[in-house]
């Protein structure tokens, strides 16, 4: 019996992280956070001097760093060359940079093979995330999902991320979202997109965890539609109970 692939798009600040790492826990799912992916190609770039606007100098030093991605969802690592980097790719300069790396080809494909086989790999099944899991690295996945929710709730959550660490306003965080998700959509390979057989969740007026109850129950159907090998009983129940927690 096969393992159920459950793929998770959507703009910046949706709770894409959020959603799939809890609902990955409730499973007993794998996790897999591919814009850690893209943050640590560009870490690497910005980090042995490869100008993150120069496409050309992208692309013949997009095979060099290895990329390693821990799959636990209680604990999700990412590695380059065998250093942690889990600190570096949330800084101030690779986010500024990630949106122009990840639009360079040779980056995509390498990392899009990267997702695909971390994926085909997993033992009881995956939640990917992303910008392109549904239209493009697994276009065959049992569920898709895309969230959203307005500039103004993820400018919201992201401002009260960054209280006391960098002071910056909640209108600059929403252009800075708005900029990121502009140039993502953009893109001319494989650009932020809702895959047309993905469910569309509006998160705007959802909290955390009503978002994961709904995602665990969609996943549920999509495990019982599929033959119901993928989510064991065990883990099954434990989505139950956690559904159940939620609801009260
Ligand atoms: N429904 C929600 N209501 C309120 N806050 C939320 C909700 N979902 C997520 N958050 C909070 O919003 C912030 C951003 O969430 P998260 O990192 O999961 O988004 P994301 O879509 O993965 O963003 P990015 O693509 O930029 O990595 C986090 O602080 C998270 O706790
Ligand atoms: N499947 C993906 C995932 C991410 N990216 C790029 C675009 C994002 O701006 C950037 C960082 O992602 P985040 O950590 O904010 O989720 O990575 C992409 O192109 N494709």
């Amino acid at each position: 019996m096969s393992a159920v692939i459950v793929a998770i798009d959507g703009p910046s600040g949706t709770g894409k992280s959020s959603t799939s790492k809890a609902v990955a826990e409730a499973m007993g799912l794998s996790y897999l956070d591919t814009g850690a992916q893209y943050r640590a190609i560009t870490w690497w770039m910005l980090s042995n001097g490869v100008p993150a606007d120069d496409a050309e100098a992208v692309a013949a030093a997009a095979a060099k760093p290895v990329i390693d991605s821990g799959t636990d969802p209680a604990a999700p690592t990412i590695a380059v060359d065998g250093t942690d980097a889990s600190g570096p790719i949330r800084s101030k300069e690779v986010t500024a940079a990630v949106s122009s790396v990840s639009a360079v080809p040779e980056v995509r494909s390498r990392i899009t093979a990267l997702q695909r086989a971390i994926a085909a790999e997993a033992p009881g099944g995956i939640v990917v995330e992303g910008r392109d899991i549904g239209t493009t690295v697994l276009p065959d996945a049992d569920l898709k999902i895309f969230l959203t929710a307005s500039p103004e709730a993820r400018a919201s959550r992201r401002s009260g991320e960054l209280k006391g660490k960098d002071a910056t306003d909640l209108s600059a965080t929403r252009e800075a979202l708005i900029k990121r998700d502009a140039a993502d959509s953009g893109r001319k390979t494989s650009p932020l997109k809702k895959a047309d057989d993905a469910v569309e969740v509006d998160t705007t007026e959802l909290t955390l965890e009503q978002v994961v109850e709904c995602v665990v129950t969609l996943v549920e159907q999509a495990a019982a539609a599929k033959g119901g090998g993928t989510v064991g009983a065990e883990a099954a129940e434990a989505a139950d109970e956690k559904a159940g927690q939620i609801s009260k």
